[in-house]
């Protein structure tokens, strides 16, 4: 499994981490950026993850900003990116679980470290459970 991963200057501080803890797991993890806490607009690096998800089947997405909402909206204006705004261990499993998201976003403003691994093992340990939901989730896209 790969991820590509992309922040503004918000989300930069916390992305060596959640790097390191993918990367520990044995994932593969491309970093779009951003490379500074210069001030940057989030939706420039929504764009270039969700592309880069599109463009190589079977990958994954992480997008981390202030509070996450921003990246989300970005991400999910491409059709075929389910990106799901995580506050926590059980909104990152149904993320999976129901809806079988594809980018990971989360805010580092607002959760801390503990919170941040609890959501990414939620996220890695739950697969799509397919049936009802893979009706629901076909009927995202228009
Ligand atoms: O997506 C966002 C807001 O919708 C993010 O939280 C941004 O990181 C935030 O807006 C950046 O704010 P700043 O005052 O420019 O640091």
């Amino acid at each position: 499994m790969k991820y590509f991963i992309g922040t503004d200057h918000a989300g930069y501080e916390i992305k060596p981490f959640v790097i390191e803890y993918l990367q520990k797991k044995g994932i593969e993890v491309e970093d779009l950026g951003t490379y500074s806490t210069d001030s940057v607009d989030y939706p420039d690096y929504a764009h270039k993850v969700a592309e880069a998800v599109l463009a190589n089947p079977g990958t994954m997405g992480i997008l981390i900003c202030g509070s996450g909402i921003g990246m989300s909206l970005a991400a999910n204006k491409h059709k075929g990116i389910r990106a799901a705004l995580c506050h926590d261990h059980y909104t990152a499993k149904m993320a999976r679980l129901h809806n079988n998201a594809n980018i990971l976003c989360f805010g580092a403003r607002i959760v801390g470290l503990g919170v941040v691994e609890s959501i990414l093992d939620a996220w890695l340990d739950t697969e799509f459970e397919g049936g009802r939901h893979q009706r629901r989730v076909e009927k995202i896209d228009i």
